[in-house]
């Protein structure tokens, strides 16, 4: 229950409208529970049967009493519904609002065990869910308890007994919600994981898709996804027959009962001329009777929304509550790009140690190159340095200023990476250039494009710089993306460059043109290349070999060739 204490702040925001959809939603309490009275009221006091005494006019009034009553209530229930679903839409916007922008402040490490797809379910899926809770099933149990308490109020003060038997089953009702709950429960909780497990699948298998077409597995993955899918498809069948067993049949089993009863005590007043009863007054509590269950089925057959929306609401808050990125006071003012490692260790688990002592000087303007066989730490060296981690142990500095007492947003300000498979963003080439950043002018990212020799690319896009791109970058080469990658760096002028050389094998002549984009964006930066490709490097200032997380050898190329060790085979290897 704490989820819904949670909800509070969220309907506090938009107090005035859920106050203004509950009011209605009393109001139509009200319209509905006049007409058993004034039918009532029509029978015994106009319809005097066995007298031949019927007064017209009354009845016609009564009549149109009723049908103003029944307008009034479809009017006032179609506005309740508007403003409620209105309200709650609100709040849903706003909570959405808050996971979208709490996920941006999740450090890297949040989402390293997290699938995207389980993200995305939070934001969209579960949020849709709460909204069932704002625009439906609180106000209906607002609502049904209301009626609940004024029929039972009614129903006493008209006929004590038939209130006693109303009251006997409302334990009976209760047991049964319980029992329902404790049921539903396990369902409702199966039948979610397996709806964000397939949104994250889903997810996987479209990313993934060139792999997967060309490894011929969309038979396995089929497969698993048809398991996830049973799965899902078994505990929504177990819902079902549990709602099933809940709703009309056991409704009308004990609405039957209850009037089998009633009869009976009908019939027991009749023997006596004191107590019996009037046709107005059987009326009125047939009629309330027949209102009384309907509530209270109502709350027991959404019950299961209700738990839905609990388990959502649980999940979204889990991870608005996840721990957000620490954030720093210190700021560098200004930063003339000296970047230096001290004594670094790291690990990603606290387990094993990644990266192990860890030395690097780089004045302003260097060129570091990071070398070493597939997982010996190029990788990690650079989450550090990007800040996605923080070392275990040791630090690293900017200008002499320890990166851990800097804001993390501050020091990225003075960085821009260019990744080996490059992110394009959908929108226009401008877009994914200056990434909605009004300082950089149209004139400066045609300027940057130009730079790095994307002229023939520009040429080439119908609509030039505001030429929409694919999803990814379906619609480019991944020269093409890196040298729209190239010139976001450029166009924001960072000290610090991070260039994640590609490995695939491209091309010599797209070779040269990344070669060219390169040298173009390091120039009087501080950049720091993961090399796979040794004969892009010879000139770089430093040249680190790394092995299993450890430095084993550090120069320059000509210092490493004459050292004649791992560099210098791993050099004349790739010379061929
Ligand atoms: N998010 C992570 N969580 C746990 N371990 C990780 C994570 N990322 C990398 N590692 C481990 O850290 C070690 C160093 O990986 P890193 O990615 O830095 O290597 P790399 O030299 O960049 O390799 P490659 O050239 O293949 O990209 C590897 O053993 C890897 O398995």
């Amino acid at each position: 229950m704490k989820e819904m204490l949670k909800l509070l702040p969220y309907i506090k925001q938009y107090k005035l409208m859920f106050l203004g959809g509950i009011m209605l939603m009393i109001l139509m309490v009200g319209f509905e529970l006049a007409g058993p009275l004034i039918a009532a009221s029509i029978l015994d006091n106009h319809i005097k049967l066995g007298e031949g005494n019927i007064l017209l006019r009354p009845i016609l009034y009564l009549i149109g009493l009723f049908l103003t009553i029944k307008l009034l209530h479809a009017v006032v229930s179609y506005f309740a519904q508007i403003v409620l679903v209105c309200a709650g839409t609100k709040a849903i916007q706003q909570m959405r609002h808050d996971v979208f922008k709490h996920v941006q402040s999740l450090p890297i490490r949040y989402f390293d065990n997290l699938p995207a797809g389980k993200v995305v379910a939070r934001i969209t899926n579960d949020t849709e869910s709460i909204l069932q809770l704002f625009a439906s099933v609180i106000p209906m149990f607002m609502v049904s308890i209301l009626t609940i308490f004024s029929i039972t109020a009614i129903v006493f003060y008209v006929h004590f007994w038939t209130g006693i038997v109303m009251l006997l089953f409302i334990p009976v009702i209760l047991i049964w919600g319980i029992l329902y709950k404790k049921y539903s429960n396990e369902n409702n909780h199966i039948k979610r994981e397996r709806n964000s497990d397939m949104n994250a699948m889903i997810n996987e298998s479209i990313n993934g898709m060139p792999i997967i077409q060309v490894f011929n597995r969309e038979e396995q993955i089929r497969d698993e996804f048809e398991k996830i899918n049973d799965e899902y498809y078994d505990s929504a069948k177990g819902l079902v027959k549990l709602e099933s067993l809940s709703g009309e049949n056991l409704a009308n089993t004990i609405r039957s009962i209850v009037f089998a009863i009633l009869v009976y005590i009908f019939a027991a007043t009749f023997l006596s001329d004191s107590t019996a009863l009037t046709v107005g007054v059987m009326y009125l509590l047939v009629d309330y009777i027949t209102r009384f269950f309907n509530p209270l089925f109502n709350i027991i057959g959404q019950l299961s929304i209700f738990e839905t929306a609990r388990v959502a609401a649980n999940k979204v808050f889990e991870m608005l509550e996840s721990q957000p990125e620490e954030k720093e006071d210190g700021k560098l003012s200004s930063f003339n790009g000296n970047i230096s490692f001290r004594n670094v260790n790291f690990s990603y688990d606290g387990k094993r140690d990644v990266l192990k002592n860890i030395n690097i000087e780089a004045v302003q303007g260097d060129t570091v190159a990071l070398v070493g066989h597939t997982g010996s730490g190029k990788s990690s060296i650079i989450n550090l340095l990007m800040r996605f981690y923080d070392p275990s142990d040791g630090a690293i500095y900017f200008d002499d200023q320890n990166t851990k007492t800097i804001d993390k947003q501050n020091i990225r300000q003075f960085m821009s990476i260019v990744l080996q498979d490059p992110f394009i963003y959908s929108g226009t080439l401008m877009y994914n250039v200056r990434l909605n950043n009004e300082n950089i002018s149209e004139a400066e990212v045609l300027k940057a494009l130009e730079d790095v020799g994307a002229g023939p690319l520009l040429d080439r896009l119908s609509d030039g710089i505001h030429t929409e791109l694919a999803e990814r970058g379906a619609t480019l080469s991944l020269g093409e993306r890196q040298l729209i990658s190239f010139a976001r760096a450029l166009a924001f002028n960072p000290k610090v460059l991070v260039l994640d050389e590609a490995t695939s094998n491209i091309d010599s002549e797209t070779e040269q043109l990344i070669q060219y984009a390169m040298n173009v964006v390091s120039k009087n930066r501080t950049t720091f290349i993961i090399a796979h490709r040794l004969s892009t490097i010879q000139h770089a200032d430093q040249i680190i070999l790394l092995e299993n997380g450890e430095i084993k050898e550090q120069g320059n190329h000509k210092e490493l060739i004459a050292l004649g060790r791992n560099y210098s085979t791993m050099y004349n290897m790739q010379m061929g």
